[in-house]
C-alpha cells in the first residue's frame, strides 16, 4: 500500500494511491503495467524500483529471487525515466561510450567497452544514427528522432547490464511507428533473459501483442494480472466482451476508466471498477488456494510484490561497490564529457563572447571622452570601474546558475543510478568553465581598457584583466552555490538578482563603509563585487595624481589617487588584498556549492516490510 497526505489544516487527508497489489515478473518476459491516466502506474513502477520520492508511506514486500530488496538491488536494476534526459551536444555513440566508461569498472577494458557499446547500438537499431548528435533538450541542435533518443536512453541504462529493467512510459511522445520500434527493442532486451517491466498508457494493438504479461490498474487497484493474450477472454467471461477487430488495449482502457462527465456516470463506472477489482481478488485467491493444494506454494494478492529473477544480466543481489570506478577515473571521464559539451556549444559560446564584446564596446564608447583633467573626471572612472565589476559579477553568476540548473535533470538521473561521485563531477564541470572565463574577460578588458582613460600602463592593464577574471570565477562559484542551495530552477533565477543587488549595496559604491549600519558591516566580506571594485579601484588610482575636483568645488583644486581611494573606503588597501578576498570567497562558495550538491542527492522512500514471507501472486493464464 502506498499513501500520501494531501491538503493543509482541516482539509488534510490521507490519499491512498496504491492498494492491495500483488504480482510477479519473470526473466525473459515483458510485463506491461497499463491503466488510465492517474491510475497509479508510475507510482507502482517507482515503488517496485525503490524510487518513490520521500513524503508518504509505502508498505509491502518486494522480493527478487525470493530475497527482499537489499542494498545490492540497485546494482542489478536500471530505471528509464519518461523524459529522455540526455546531453544534446554528444552523439549517440559518445553518450553510450560515456555511460559504459562511467558505469563499468576499469577492469572491463576500453576495447571490451567499445564492443559492448557497438552491440547495444546494433541491438537497439541505432547503427544509422550512432554518430549523429542527440540534440534537443537545451540545445538548438535538431539531432536524432524521438524514438532514437528514447532508445539511446534505454541503451544508457542497458550498459550497466541490469537483470531487471524498469521503464516509465517508454512510448510517450512517440508516433506509432517509433513506439513500435522502441517496444520491439524492449522485447529483444527481454529475450536476452532480462526482466522488463514498463508502464504504458494506450498501446496500439501491434504493441499490445508484444506483451507477455499485463498488469491492469485503475485508481490504484489491480483489475487484472495475467497473460496479456488472456485479458480479453478474462473480461469476456465477466460479461465485458471486446468487439471483433477492436484493439484490446483500447477496449480495456475504456472498460476501466472512470467517467467523470456526470455524477451518475461516475458512480456507475466506479461501481463497475469496484466489482472488477473484487472479482479479480476472488479469482486470484481461488487460484492461490488451488496452487497451494497442488503443493505449488501459496500466492497472495494482498501485498505489493514483485519478484524478478536475474538470470539474464548482472547476476544476483550481492552488494557491489557503490561506484564502478575510482574518483580519478570518474574525474577524467567527466572532464572529457564537459569539455566536449563546452566546445560543441557553438551558438552559446559565440553569444556569450558577443555579449561581452558588445557591453565592452558600449562602455568604451560612452567613457571614451573621460579624462582626469576634466572636472569630476575621476567620478566617471569610478562609475566605469563599478559598471565593469557589476557586469562581470552578474554575467558569471547567472551564466553558471543557468548552466547547472539545465544540467540538473541529467546529473540527478546519473546520480540516482550511482554513476559517479559529486566531487569529480563538480571539479570537472567547474574546470571547464575556466578557459571560457579567461577568454571572455580578456576580450572585455581589451576593448574597455585602452579606449577609456584608465591607468594607461601595461601592468595596470594586466592586473585589471586578472581582477575581472578572478571576480568572474568567484561569481560562477556563487551562481553554483545558489543553484545548489535552491533546487527549484525558477526560484533560483529569482533569488540570484536579489543576491546581486544585496551584494552591490555593500560594494562600497553606493554607501560608504562608514555609513553602513555596524550590524551589516560584515556583508562586504562575502561580496565578490566589493573585492572586484576594490581591486579595480586600487589598481587604477594608486600612485596617480592630477585629478580635477568636481564642478562647484573651490578652484584651483586637484585630487590624487589616494584621496579618491579614501573617498571609496579603500585607503591603504592593495590589489593583493582584493585577490586574496576573491580567492577565499571563490573557495568558500565552491565548498558551499559542493556540500549542498552532496546533501541534495536524490532521496527515496523506504519500504515498510508488511508481509515478509508472502509468496508472489502468479499471473493468471
Ligand atoms: N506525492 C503525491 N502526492 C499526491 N498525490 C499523488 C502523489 N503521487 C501521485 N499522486 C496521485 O496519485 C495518482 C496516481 O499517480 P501516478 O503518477 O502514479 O499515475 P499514472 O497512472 O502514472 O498517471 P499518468 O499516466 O498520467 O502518468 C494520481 O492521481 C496522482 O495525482
Amino acid at each position: 500500500m502506498y499513501s500520501v497526505t494531501v491538503g493543509w489544516g482541516r482539509k488534510r487527508a490521507v490519499k491512498t494511491i496504491l492498494d492491495g497489489l500483488g504480482g510477479h515478473a519473470a526473466p525473459g518476459q515483458l510485463l506491461a503495467v497499463m491503466g488510465p491516466t492517474g491510475s497509479g502506474k508510475t507510482s507502482l513502477l517507482n515503488a517496485l524500483a525503490g524510487r518513490l520520492p520521500t513524503g508518504g508511506t509505502l508498505e509491502g514486500s518486494v522480493t527478487v529471487n525470493g530475497q527482499h530488496r537489499g542494498p545490492g538491488f540497485r546494482s542489478i536494476t536500471a530505471f528509464v525515466t519518461q523524459d529522455d534526459v540526455l546531453f544534446g551536444t554528444l552523439t549517440v555513440r559518445e553518450t553510450l561510450r560515456f555511460a559504459a566508461g562511467i558505469r563499468l569498472p576499469a577492469a572491463v577494458g576500453d576495447a571490451a567497452k567499445a564492443a559492448l557499446v557497438d552491440r547495444v547500438i546494433q541491438h537497439l537499431g541505432l547503427a544509422k544514427s550512432a554518430d549523429t548528435l542527440v540534440g534537443g533538450g537545451t540545445t538548438l541542435v535538431r539531432g536524432v528522432s524521438g524514438g532514437e533518443r528514447k532508445r539511446t536512453n534505454i541503451g544508457v541504462e542497458l550498459l550497466s547490464n541490469p537483470s531487471l529493467l524498469f521503464l516509465d512510459e517508454p512510448t510517450s511522445g512517440l508516433d506509432a511507428f517509433q513506439a513500435q520500434n522502441v517496444m520491439q527493442a524492449l522485447l529483444a532486451v527481454a529475450g536476452e533473459g532480462r526482466t522488463v517491466v514498463c508502464t504504458i498508457h494506450q498501446p496500439r494493438s501491434s504493441i499490445y501483442a508484444l506483451f507477455d504479461h499485463l498488469c491492469l490498474l485503475s485508481e490504484g487497484r489491480l483489475l487484472y494480472f495475467g497473460a496479456a493474450a488472456g485479458a480479453a477472454g478474462y473480461f469476456a467471461a465477466a460479461g465485458h466482451v471486446c468487439p471483433p477487430h477492436h484493439n484490446p488495449a483500447d477496449f480495456l482502457l475504456d472498460l476501466i476508466s472512470v467517467d467523470y462527465r456526470f455524477t451518475e456516470s461516475e458512480a456507475a463506472t466506479r461501481e463497475r471498477m469496484r466489482a472488477l477489482a473484487q472479482q479479480f481478488a476472488t479469482q486470484a485467491s481461488t487460484q492461490a488456494q488451488l496452487a497451494g493444494s497442488n503443493g505449488a506454494g501459496a500466492p497472495s494478492g494482498a501485498a505489493p510484490q514483485d519478484s524478478g529473477s536475474s538470470s539474464g544480466g548482472g547476476g544476483g543481489m550481492d552488494a557491489k561497490p557503490r561506484f564502478a570506478n575510482g574518483p580519478f577515473r570518474e574525474f577524467w571521464l567527466l572532464l572529457g564529457r564537459a569539455t566536449r559539451q563546452a566546445s560543441r556549444n557553438h551558438a552559446e559560446n559565440i553569444a556569450l563572447l558577443c555579449q561581452m564584446a558588445v557591453i565592452a564596446a558600449v562602455f568604451a564608447w560612452i567613457y571614451s571622452n573621460t579624462s582626469p583633467s576634466l572636472p569630476g573626471g575621476y567620478q566617471d572612472e569610478i562609475s566605469l570601474l563599478f559598471l565593469c565589476a557589476v557586469t562581470v559579477a552578474m554575467n558569471s553568476m547567472m551564466g553558471s546558475l543557468i548552466l547547472f540548473s539545465l544540467e540538473r535533470q541529467v546529473t540527478d538521473r546519473e546520480r540516482a543510478s550511482r554513476a559517479y561521485r559529486v566531487g569529480p563531477y563538480y571539479l570537472g564541470r567547474t574546470l571547464v568553465l575556466v578557459p571560457r572565463s579567461i577568454i571572455q574577460n580578456l576580450l572585455f578588458g581589451s576593448v574597455v581598457y585602452w579606449a577609456t582613460g584608465l591607468n594607461p600602463t601595461g601592468v595596470a592593464f594586466v592586473l585589471f584583466c586578472c581582477v575581472v577574471i578572478c571576480e568572474d570565477m568567484t561569481g560562477q562559484a556563487l551562481g553554483l552555490a545558489i543553484s545548489a542551495v535552491v533546487p527549484e530552477e525558477k526560484v533560483a533565477l529569482a533569488v540570484a538578482p536579489m543576491v546581486v543587488i544585496f551584494l552591490m549595496l555593500f560594494s562600497g559604491f553606493y554607501v560608504s563603509s562608514a555609513a553602513i549600519p555596524p550590524v551589516l558591516k560584515w556583508v562586504k566580506y562575502i561580496s565578490h563585487l566589493y573585492y572586484g571594485l576594490q581591486g579595480l579601484a586600487v589598481n587604477n588610482f594608486s600612485g596617480r595624481s592630477g585629478y580635477a575636483c568636481p564642478v562647484g568645488a573651490p578652484q584651483p583644486c586637484q585630487l590624487d589617487g589616494a584621496d579618491i581611494l579614501s573617498q571609496l573606503g579603500f585607503e591603504g588597501d592593495s590589489v593583493g588584498q582584493a585577490f586574496m578576498g576573491l580567492l577565499l570567497l571563490m573557495l568558500g562558495y565552491n565548498v558551499l556549492a559542493y556540500v549542498c550538491l552532496r546533501l541534495r542527492k536524490p532521496r527515496y522512500m523506504p519500504l515498510k516490510v508488511a508481509k515478509p514471507s508472502a509468496e508472489p501472486l502468479q499471473p493468471l493464464q
